[in-house]
């Protein structure tokens, strides 16, 4: 079960350290990854199969981009999300896949969908600062992680749907959706867990146990999606809602516009299905989901133990608000409500932020499968149906690419002598993926993060329950604080 290339494990030896370090994989990858001279090494799976795992930006590079048909992320991947996703944009490929980026491509970015995303963040925001202004009243702790993933759903559900869930109100019961969509992607991160496929697709034709749990929040998921999409048909139908600014209403209307299903082609009839629309937009909702709030809590949890980067952003933002045209008072004043201006002007705390997910990526890695035999530029051989995983969180944590000091959370390292923030290669940062299929919510994603880190900071200090500890980093897909993150929140004007 070994392979060619730089570094190679055989297959038991690989088995044997898996289990051994299964309680810290993200950093047992890092140090191999560190180790291996090109910064690739590669691994007999169980059952013949071959992973290579990199973190050389040539090779991400190769991967995302220069050999892009090469790399599908392939049935191994998409299986695992099917019963969920469907063949929604996250998760199929080739013509489905182009036909579903140049749909999607028309909705993100556009000017109107920018201001809808400020004016969604900034409602859900007002309903997350009382929260903790409660928690501080009350002097009790909350775990905010929790706090920010119910923040992040009810933000993509509002973006994507037009539907609020109202998860963070918490006088309210679990909406069915909610706790459906919660169990069955946990359920997917379960089976993407499992050392071999075998056991889950078993129970999946049997149709027992977990298999038979994420069947039935899946069909929940779907039941709701179909619901909201028939009764936003019959209203657009009517012209009652030709003023939804929602992902789904815009795909709606697109439907209708001429030029743009002759634009599609032979693709717009399947583009019209229902199913069609309900794949897109539960993709939209996994992909806005748990990133967002995996990068913030990882933020908070930094800031709390950085307090001049803390105390860096308060006086950014607070700059800004002073030197808003009225100066007299009201919401003009009000250190919670930001313009995508204001947004855009905050430097150091976009700095910031990437430099928190640097060392904790809301995606730690993510993988693709070769379609044929290839050679990566640093001369790893990449085997016919090899998987091959790219790791930014080894990669945010390589002196190769970062120097000595990769270890060390210092958000100026993304500013030029001007203060202002420069981007990275993506191959080098590739936390939004980078290439063909780079993430399409990316801007949206710094939009929601900045404005929510600057309310929160701006109002509250937030300080870890235990501060002695250093908190534990698994993937379940998607980046997870273990044990969550339990803070006392304190008002600035307690502190001061
Ligand atoms: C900090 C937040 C986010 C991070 C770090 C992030 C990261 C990523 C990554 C790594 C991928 C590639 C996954 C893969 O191909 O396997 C991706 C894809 C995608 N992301 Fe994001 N994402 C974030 C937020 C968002 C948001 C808010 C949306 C809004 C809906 C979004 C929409 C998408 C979509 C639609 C794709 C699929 C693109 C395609 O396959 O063509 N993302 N994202």
């Amino acid at each position: 079960g070994s392979v060619s290339g730089p570094k190679s494990y055989p297959v038991v030896g690989a088995l044997f350290s898996f289990w051994k370090n299964r309680g810290r994989l993200l950093e047992w990858y890092t140090e191999m990854l560190a180790r291996a001279p090109t910064q690739t090494i590669a691994l007999g799976r169980l059952g013949g199969g071959r992973t290579v795992v990199t973190a050389n930006p040539a090779n991400v590079e190769h991967i995302l981009r220069t050999k892009f048909e090469n790399y599908p992320k392939g049935e191994p991947f998409t299986g695992i999300l099917h019963d969920l996703l469907g063949t929604g944009i996250f998760n199929v490929d080739g013509d489905g896949w182009k036909l579903q980026r140049r749909v999607a491509s028309y909705q993100f970015n556009t000017r109107s969908l920018r201001s809808f995303i400020v004016e969604v963040v900034e409602e859900v925001t007002e309903r997350l600062l009382p929260l903790l202004g409660d928690a501080s009243r009350r002097g009790g702790w909350l775990d905010l992680q929790d706090v920010l993933q119910r923040f992040a759903f009810d933000n993509i559900c509002k973006v994507a749907l037009g539907i609020d869930p109202a998860c963070l109100d918490a006088s309210l019961p679990v909406s069915e959706f909610a706790r459906a969509f919660d169990l069955a992607t946990g359920l997917c991160a379960q089976r993407a867990a499992a050392p071999v496929s075998l056991v889950w697709k078993v129970k999946r034709v049997l149709n027992v146990g977990s298999e038979r749990r994420l069947a039935r929040a899946a069909e929940v998921v779907h039941e709701f999606a179909l619901d909201v999409i028939r009764r936003r048909r019959k209203e657009i139908a009517a012209g009652s809602e030709s003023s939804k600014k929602d992902l789904l209403s815009r795909l709606m209307v697109l439907a209708n516009i001429p030029q743009f299903t002759a634009a599609m082609g032979a693709g717009h009839e399947a583009y019209r299905s229902e199913v069609f629309l309900r794949d897109t937009i539960v993709s939209f909702i996994l992909a806005g989901r748990d990133t967002t709030s995996a990068a913030l809590t990882w933020f908070f949890w930094l800031l709390s133990s950085h307090p001049h980067v803390e105390h860096a952003i308060r006086l950014e933002t607070t700059r800004l608000v002073i030197a808003r045209p009225d100066g007299g008072g009201g919401q003009k004043q009000d250190p919670s409500v930001f313009s995508y201006e204001e947004l855009q002007r905050m430097n150091y705390l976009h700095a910031a932020i990437s430099e928190s997910m640097r060392l904790y990526p809301p995606v730690p890695f993510d993988s693709k499968h070769a379609l044929a035999n290839d050679v990566l530029p640093d001369g790893t051989f990449v085997g016919k149906g090899a998987r091959v995983t790219y790791h930014p969180y080894a990669m945010g944590r390589m002196k190769t690419i970062w120097g000595p000091d990769c270890l060390e959370f210092k958000p100026e390292r993304w500013l030029d002598e001007k203060g202002l923030y420069t981007p990275r290669n993506p191959f080098k940062f590739p936390v939004f993926q980078g290439g063909v299929r780079v993430c399409l919510g990316k801007e949206m994603a710094f939009i929601q993060m900045k404005y929510i880190a600057a309310s929160v900071v701006s109002n509250f200090k937030l300080r870890p329950v235990d501060s002695n500890r250093t908190p534990k980093c698994i993937s379940c897909l998607t980046a997870r604080m273990v044990g969550g993150f339990p803070v006392f929140v304190q008002t600035i004007d307690d502190n001061t």
